[in-house]
């Protein structure tokens, strides 16, 4: 469920008054997402054309000063053809407007649905999409440090302790201090480095069939090692969802379709072992402390973080099987 800040009819009415696309019809909540609270917003236009837009309420992950980056990043990337959601400016000419302290956005309603069992075709569309959004945000004039790199998750992994993580996992704390100073100490610092995603799930991608019809939640977007984002990606599509079992034909496919576009430097090839640990153990960090700061009455469910465990705990013994050599 996310809709976590209830607007009444005449609110939302009011709201969408101070964009042109017509008058409000219906606006209704949207389940998914755990971030920010969404609406399917509908209106009718003075041709009495009926139009759909996704509003957007930031919730407290998402920093207002970011939101130029992010909103400015979508409007760049929709203008060299990415499918990805373009901003509804308001009368205003802004790209954002504040509600009762926080900010929202009308941005345009996509096509598509997020698929849970991917077939190798969408991971290689999936693949090439993400290498497109690499190669148009090329000269992106803005630039935002990774507020989710390896800082964050050690001081998220440090909150939770070594107690808090064997409470979630008898094993967890031990892989946790094993791989945590392994990957900070190979990081590597002479890839190409430029707008990445960094959130590229299966639900955060729209699809009909094996086209991308959306790209979606560029709420993580930031500046960081283009490589990583393949990475976060594999780890996002390469798995069942509990992360039992690897897909190698999904691997494959995903690397083919971005190579299709943007082929790696063979240096970032060799990167992707570790990148790959590094990834699932980002995702692994947001979860174990989401897992254990959560409120049992909250309104959204926590993520399972040995889903991103076992990623973790795969991508590290399979870290001289070559699992990413063409
Ligand atoms: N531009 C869009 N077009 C169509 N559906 C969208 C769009 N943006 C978001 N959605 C829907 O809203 C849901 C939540 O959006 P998302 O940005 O993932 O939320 P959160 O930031 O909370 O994760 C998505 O799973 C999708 O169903
Ligand atoms: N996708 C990540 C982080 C959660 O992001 P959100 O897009 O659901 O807010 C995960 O699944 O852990």
């Amino acid at each position: 469920m996310a809709v976590y800040t209830r607007l009444g009819s005449e609110d939302m009415a009011g709201i969408i008054a101070a964009f042109d696309v017509g008058t409000l019809v219906s606006a209704k909540g949207i389940a998914e997402g755990v971030s920010n609270s969404n609406w399917l917003i509908e209106t009718q236009d003075t041709n009495g054309e009926a139009r759909r837009f996704i509003l957007t309420m930031y919730e407290t992950r998402t920093d207002i000063s970011d939101l130029p980056f992010f909103l400015g990043l979508l409007d760049h990337l929709a203008a060299k053809q990415c499918p990805v959601p373009r901003t509804i400016h308001d009368r205003d000419g802004a790209s954002y407007r504040l509600h009762e302290g926080k900010a929202l956005a009308l941005i345009e309603f996509l096509p598509g649905v997020s698929v849970s069992e991917p077939t190798a075709g969408q991971a290689r569309a999936v693949g090439a999409a993400l290498a497109q959004v690499h190669l148009a945000a090329a000269d992106f004039p803005d630039a935002r440090e990774n507020s989710m790199g390896l800082k964050a998750w050690q001081e998220l992994l440090g909150a939770c302790g070594h107690d808090g993580l064997e409470s979630i996992d008898p094993d967890l704390a031990r892989l946790v201090e094993h791989e945590l100073p392994l990957i900070a100490s190979h990081w590597p610092s002479n890839l190409p480095r430029g707008v990445i995603h960094a959130d590229l799930f299966p639900d955060n991608v729209l699809m009909l069939g094996d086209k991308v019809t959306g790209l979606i939640d560029f709420y993580f977007a930031c500046t960081d090692v283009t490589a990583y984002d393949i990475a976060v990606t594999h780890a996002a599509w390469c798995f069942n969802a509990d992360g039992t079992h690897f897909q190698p034909e999904l691997s494959g496919a995903l690397l083919e379709g971005y190579e299709a576009v943007r082929p790696l430097l063979p240096e970032e090839r060799a990167a992707l072992p570790i990148l790959a640990r590094a990834a699932a153990m980002r995702f692994l960090a947001t979860r174990a402390y989401d897992l254990m700061n959560t409120p049992d009455d909250a309104l959204v469910t926590p993520k399972d973080p040995m889903a991103f465990a076992r990623r973790l705990q795969f991508y590290a013994d399979a870290a001289n099987e070559g699992i990413f050599v063409r």
